[in-house]
């Protein structure tokens, strides 16, 4: 690729190229014969978009709230773990990310940032992802620090009893 990237699919290209093979299959793989995650592209593909025309569109604004928390498009950054296999700076160069783009970010409970370490760093409205463990004072002290250190909301992640069956992970040992 000679130039910027011009659309998402190129990104991932980029990706690609910038980590290692494992941490990019960490990053891009799904679970088993990763149907769901054909499935998830093809769900956004099949969606036809249908212009309204003869409108007035000198001024686009695709700002809208989620729980309440304004963001500039209906896009915020889902949990994902481990950012530091990509960048240094791990979640805190995500926050700051998401700061510039007036988005939210939803910090998983797998970060290599602490809860304190992204809050001091910017003041991107920030969601905070849990599980809820076997201990539940565990998962109490996890969403406490988490709303002292000005996390907005708590997303509880429910579809994870097991891990899922990655097999490029599984591969890549
Ligand atoms: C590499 C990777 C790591 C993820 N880590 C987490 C996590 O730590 N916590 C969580 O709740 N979801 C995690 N997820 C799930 C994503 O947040 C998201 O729900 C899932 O990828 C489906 O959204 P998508 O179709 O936009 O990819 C992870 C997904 C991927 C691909």
């Amino acid at each position: 690729m000679a130039s910027e990237p011009v659309n998402v699919n190129e990104f991932q290209e980029l990706a690609r190229r910038a980590v290692p093979k494992m941490y990019f299959d960490f990053y891009n793989g799904g679970a088993e014969d990763q149907h769901t995650l054909r499935e998830n592209m093809e769900a956004f593909r099949r969606i036809t978009l249908s212009p309204r025309v003869l409108v007035d569109v000198s001024r686009i604004d695709m700002s809208t709230t989620i729980l309440g928390y304004p963001t500039s498009a209906p896009i915020m950054i889902a949990p994902i773990g481990l950012h530091k296999l990509a960048r240094a700076e791990g979640e805190v160069a995500t926050a700051r990310a998401a700061a510039a783009c007036n988005t939210i970010m939803a910090m998983s409970f797998s970060a290599d940032c602490t809860v304190e370490e992204v809050a001091s760093s910017c003041n991107a409205i920030r969601f905070f992802q849990t599980y809820v463990y076997k201990r539940r004072d565990v998962t109490a002290v996890l969403v406490q620090r988490a709303e002292i250190n000005g996390f907005n909301a708590i997303m509880l992640t429910v579809d994870t009893p097991r891990l899922g069956r990655r097999e490029a992970d599984i591969k890549n040992n």
